[in-house]
């Protein structure tokens, strides 16, 4: 079994509330027992322009779309440097969210084009070695929202995460970045079990 692998940049995708952020954690858990090393991240990031973003999407501070948008990009361009660094000194890099979320969510008001010509410079920075799309119905992703108790963010809307989920099966495609669709329906452990398969099969990590 080969073992030679490099570190990759590897993003977790999906509508709120599809499971991202548990099967991060859990992946780095794998990880570590496997003796891997590698950090987590999160768009938007915990940097200045990051946590502007979380105070306009938790409806503290009103900013319209197309100011969204660019704050997305703007934050994404500035977290591809750290990346970058992270990848050169050895280390993988699990990425909760990334630019298929800016395709999926800031598009509908926007042109869909004009979201991906904004990113393309960061593109040329960075790209995802792979990503996992955990795809979920909206309903369902809904349930689990509310069953965890915090009060709906901006776009945490039936009818917006179903277009948000339509627009990731979309973009998906036609960026033709590898990428593996997950049924967020899975079991928890189920489905880190599928990562770990496609990453020691593909990629060739100690899992
Ligand atoms: N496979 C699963 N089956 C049932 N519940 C799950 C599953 N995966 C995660 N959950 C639960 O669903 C809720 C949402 O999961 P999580 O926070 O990981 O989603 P997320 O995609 O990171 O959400 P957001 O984008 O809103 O931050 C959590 O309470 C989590 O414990
Ligand atoms: C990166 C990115 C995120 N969003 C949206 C998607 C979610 O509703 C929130 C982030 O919340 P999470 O609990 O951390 O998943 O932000 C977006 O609209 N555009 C983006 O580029």
């Amino acid at each position: 079994m080969k073992t030679d692998y490099k570190p990759a940049f590897i993003v977790f995708e999906g509508i709120d509330g599809s499971g991202k952020s548990t099967q991060v954690e859990r992946l780095s858990e794998r990880f570590t027992a496997a003796g891997i090393r590698h950090t987590c991240h999160r768009e938007p990031t915990d940097g200045p322009v990051g946590q502007l973003l979380r105070r306009a999407l938790a409806k503290d501070i009103p900013l319209d779309e197309l100011t969204l948008a660019l704050l997305f990009a703007a934050d994404r361009s500035e977290h591809a440097l750290i990346i970058q660094k992270e990848l050169a000194a050895g280390k993988t890099v699990l990425c909760d969210r990334h630019l298929l979320s800016s395709l999926a969510y800031n598009a509908p008001a926007l042109d869909g084009q004009w979201v991906h010509a904004i990113n393309t410079p960061i593109r040329e920075r960075i790209r995802p070695d792979i990503t996992f799309l955990f795809d979920l119905p909206a309903e369902e992703a809904l349930t689990r929202i509310s069953a965890r108790g915090d009060a709906p963010e901006h776009y945490e809307k039936g009818e917006v995460l179903q277009q948000v989920r339509a627009r990731y099966l979309h973009w998906s495609e036609a960026l033709k970045d590898p990428l593996l669709k997950i049924d967020a329906s899975l079991p928890i452990d189920e489905q880190t079990d599928l990562l770990c398969v496609h990453l020691k099969e593909v990629f060739h990590y100690p899992l």
